[in-house]
């Protein structure tokens, strides 16, 4: 399966969906996983993978995870971050570069309520990216946390919700044999999207 290739006159969240969709469709586990890239207050990078989950109203990309995790620490305090998809099963990927933000609450608790409640419980009970004792310990809190709350919804907790990224730039690479691989880069500008093409 071969990808529409960008264009000028294109918009970037429309190819990126039209990818996406092609992504899915070759069969490829979990296309939705992206890479998150984001900085500490010296400049220093970290990257770790999180699940694109759609898009809000204004087109934004949405992901979920913990408030006190170190990634929400870092994109809280730089309001930016880096996104990458590799699609091996198209030989594609996609960069995103844009500024971040926290969804509101409404956004976040919509989305919470549709998760399995195993999730529901762990994203309660889980201080991510702190030290624990032992794992133990969080399967503990998990089972002791669902036995109290019966079959009653779990409520989402203040410290777990989603962001947005609204993209600044976006990259497409289509690669090709012998590394003469394509790139396409859309920029934001006042007058909508300019469009560069780079070397491989
Ligand atoms: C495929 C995959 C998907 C993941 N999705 C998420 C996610 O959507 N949200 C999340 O908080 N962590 C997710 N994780 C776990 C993160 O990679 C990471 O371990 C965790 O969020 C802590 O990161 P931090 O300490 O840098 O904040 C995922 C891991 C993998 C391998």
């Amino acid at each position: 399966m071969t990808v529409r290739k960008p264009e000028p006159e294109l918009q970037p969240l429309d190819l990126f969906q039209e990818w996406f969709a092609a992504a899915a469709k070759t069969g490829m586990a979990m296309p939705e996983a992206m890479t998150l890239a984001t900085t500490d207050e010296h400049g220093r990078p970290s990257a770790r993978m999180v699940l694109l989950k759609g898009f809000d109203p204004a087109g934004r990309l949405r992901f979920f995870t913990n408030y006190d995790s170190r990634k929400a620490g870092e994109l809280d305090r730089t309001q930016r971050a880096a996104l990458l998809f590799w699609w091996p099963t198209l030989y594609v990927q996609v960069r995103v570069e844009g500024t971040v933000s926290r969804l509101p609450g409404e956004e976040s608790d919509a989305y919470f309520a549709t998760r399995p409640r195993l999730s529901q419980l762990g994203a309660i009970i889980s201080p991510q990216s702190r030290p624990i004792e032992n794992f133990q310990s969080v399967l503990d809190g998990v089972s002791h946390l669902a036995h109290e709350l019966g079959d009653t919804p779990v409520p989402r907790p203040a410290h777990w919700g989603g962001y947005a990224v609204e993209p600044d730039a976006w990259e497409f690479w289509v690669g090709h044999d012998g590394r003469l691989h394509e790139r396409f880069v859309y920029r934001r500008t006042d007058k909508g999207w300019s469009f560069t093409l780079l070397a491989p």
